[in-house]
């Protein structure tokens, strides 16, 4: 099976049309009695973490800041490793980076003097892929809604376009994961909410399973299938919550997602100890 993108820019329906990307398998993620400490005098950061990630599932780490949703991120990425339990990865514990998994930061990290293109096909060259390049990049660029800017420069690109070149270069791999690290929170609101809804529509489109730090409890709603709250000093999982909204329901002005967004809302201030007096977004 192969699936095109079906959404204009602005939403609308738009026809498949070639060409396509295969999905992928989605990784299974397991976390098994995960704690971490950088400073002994600091106590632990993250303690005790439980639990799974289904294949192509998309899951939210929601947190105030300093709980160590970052520090988490990081360990499914093999970036850093947890003091002590781990993560594994279809079954296989996590011991380094893989081009399997992906991380999407808030800055794109492109080359300004390279082009749409050729920032995209950045991932697959450091794979030592480059034979896929000719085929690839164009899919992914399409996926995106770039296929018309490939030969532009990027630093002539908007915040928002940037960030769809450093989704294309991240997907370019067939990677069966996607990790965010609050990659939308730099861009203005209108453009943060077409990403939200176009990065989780490929991904659900292609199997991929994401997970996404954030401390924007909408942003946790409007993408999540599933939200996992953290509580602070040491960070541990306060609530893991299935956010049983339609894909056509996943809109800020939909009832069902102001219900939603509403109880996120109270179970995320409790979990900041009550404190609704510090603004929470
Ligand atoms: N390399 C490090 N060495 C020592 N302490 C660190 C290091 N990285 C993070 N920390 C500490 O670990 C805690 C969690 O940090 P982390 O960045 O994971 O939190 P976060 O929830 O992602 O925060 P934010 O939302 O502000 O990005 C913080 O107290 C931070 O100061």
């Amino acid at each position: 099976m192969v699936v095109t993108r079906f959404k204009t820019e602005s939403g609308a329906p738009k026809m498949p049309k070639a060409p396509a990307v295969k999905p992928v398998r989605g990784a299974h993620v397991a976390v098994r009695g995960l704690s971490h400490t950088y400073r002994r005098a600091d106590g632990p950061v993250l303690q005790d973490l439980d639990f799974e990630i289904r294949q192509g599932e998309v899951v939210a780490l929601l947190g105030r800041s300093g709980c160590g949703k970052s520090t988490l991120l990081h360990m499914l990425a093999g970036l850093s490793h947890p003091s002590t339990g781990e993560v594994a990865i279809n079954g296989n514990e996590v011991r380094g980076p893989s081009p399997r998994w992906v991380m999407m930061f808030q800055a794109p990290s492109l080359y300004p003097w390279m082009t749409v293109e050729q920032n995209a096909a950045l991932g697959l060259k450091f794979a030592r892929r480059s034979r896929e390049i000719a085929t690839r990049i164009p899919e992914v660029l399409d996926l995106v809604d770039l296929a018309s800017f490939a030969g532009r420069n990027v630093q002539d690109l908007s915040g928002g376009q940037q960030q769809r070149v450093a989704l294309a270069r991240s997907l370019a791999t067939s990677p069966q994961m996607l990790l965010l690290d609050e990659p939308f929170s730099a861009l203005d609101a209108f453009t943060r909410r077409s990403l939200q809804r176009d990065v989780r529509d490929i991904a659900r489109t292609l199997g991929i399973t994401m997970v996404l730090v954030t401390h924007d409890v909408s942003e946790a709603v409007l993408m999540a299938d599933r939200v996992l709250v953290l509580d602070a000093n040491p960070g541990r999982v306060a609530h893991d919550v299935a956010i049983p909204l339609e894909d056509a329901a996943r809109s800020t002005g939909s009832e069902a997602f102001q219900r939603e967004q509403a109880r996120m809302m109270q179970l995320y201030t409790d979990v900041a100890h009550g404190d609704a007096t510090t603004p929470l977004t």
